[in-house]
């Protein structure tokens, strides 16, 4: 008998282009939501994207609540939770980079109450997606959520954001390739749940990025709509996977690691994509794909050894032979690799000299 079933949850609304963070209140309306919502924001995104929206819910009669959120941490979740209480809000809205969207996330999922999704950096792929991140002791990695009622992507915002915020939203994008070789290699090894049309739209969301590298480039906005449509469609991977799977493998595994060995030193895009560059030489070795990886991170400014991303070579050596454990994940990494190993690939990559 068959009796296999799924329910895959996806935003109501995603409205992405030029100026569109205008149009946040007439979402609003969209979706039939009511009363006072909750800006959760933190500093640089209130100034040019919360205290914009805020004027105009004023303008319509609503007068939003507002909490800066510094770091991502429980504290902040527990600051948001509070505040929504205290001032009988009845919805969300993330307004921000990954940190603030998934406090935004973490704290409407406990409120039982919908959140809006107000990128203001095309930096990582949570943006709509049905994960949440935010350190718990010593974990790192996303736990299950649900995904925004919406998102609102102002192309014209993304663009002005700080270069590297851009390069890092293509590099965890471009990680996909071997967040999926490592999906691919645990369904065969450990038979664990598989959809091959996440895997799919994972990869081609990485090809299409890829092909259009030429695109990407500092103040054109273009680039700014090629890199928000691709993290839209690498998040829907994940809620149609209900799982984060299809952009997290065993490159998210060092990044993950190296938030706890060296917080705050690099961005979470630029070292899954540095990672992608050691776990493809994993995969393929010598001849695989590893350099398509590499040059395609160069091609887009995004960092490729150690060095360029702040961190020591015995740093990244420790996170390789530890992170395999920090998850319970299968990936090429298996049981762990050790130092000599873990040296020889960081050197042929020239991640670490
Ligand atoms: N929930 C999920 O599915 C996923 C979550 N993530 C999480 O997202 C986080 C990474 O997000 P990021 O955006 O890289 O870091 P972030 O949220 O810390 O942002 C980096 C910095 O850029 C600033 N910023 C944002 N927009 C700006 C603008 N327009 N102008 C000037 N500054 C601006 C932020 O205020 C922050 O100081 C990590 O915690 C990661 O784990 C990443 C991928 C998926
Ligand atoms: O960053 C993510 C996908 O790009 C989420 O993955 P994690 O579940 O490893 O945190
Ligand atoms: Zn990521």
């Amino acid at each position: 008998m068959f009796e296999k079933s799924t329910w895959i949850r996806l935003p109501r609304n995603v409205v992405v282009g030029h100026g569109v963070i205008d149009r946040v209140v007439d979402v609003v309306d969209d979706l039939h939501l009511q009363g006072r919502p909750l800006f959760v924001t933190s500093p640089t995104p209130k100034e040019v994207a919360a205290d914009p929206i805020a004027a105009d819910f004023e303008a319509a009669g609503v007068d939003p609540a507002v909490v800066t959120v510094e770091e991502a941490t429980f504290e902040a979740v527990e600051e948001v939770i509070e505040t929504a209480e205290a001032e009988e809000v009845s919805y969300l809205v993330g307004i921000g980079g990954g940190k603030a969207i998934d406090i935004a996330k973490m704290a409407s999922h406990h409120l039982e109450m919908g959140f809006l999704s107000v990128p203001t950096a095309a930096s990582h792929d949570g943006v709509i997606s049905n994960r949440g991140s935010v350190p718990d002791g010593d974990t790192r990695h996303s736990v299950a959520a649900k995904p925004p009622l919406a998102v609102v992507a102002d192309t014209e915002v993304l663009a002005q954001a700080p270069w590297e915020l851009t390069t890092a939203g293509c590099a965890d994008i471009i990680s996909n390739y071997t967040a999926v070789m490592d999906w691919r290699l645990a369904k065969r090894l450990k038979d664990v749940e598989y959809s091959e049309y996440a895997a799919s739209l994972s990869e081609m969301t990485a090809e299409i990025l890829v092909d259009n590298a030429d695109l990407i480039r500092p103040g054109l906005e273009e680039s700014a709509w090629v890199v928000s449509k691709a993290l839209m469609s690498s998040g829907v991977a994940m809620s149609i996977a209900d799982s984060s799977r299809p952009a997290s493998g065993a490159e998210h595994l060092f990044s993950h690691q190296l938030d706890r060995l060296a917080p705050g030193a690099a961005l979470h895009g630029h070292q899954v994509g540095v990672g992608s560059i050691m776990t493809a030489y994993l995969h393929g070795g010598e001849d695989g794909i590893w350099r398509d990886i590499r040059d395609a991170l160069n091609s887009i400014d995004a960092p490729t050894t150690a060095d360029e991303l702040g961190i020591d070579d015995e740093t990244v050596l420790e996170a390789l032979t530890t992170c395999h454990a920090i998850r319970d994940r299968y990936t090429i990494l298996g049981d762990g690799m050790n130092e000599r190993a873990a040296r020889e690939v960081a050197t042929k990559t020239r991640v670490i000299s």
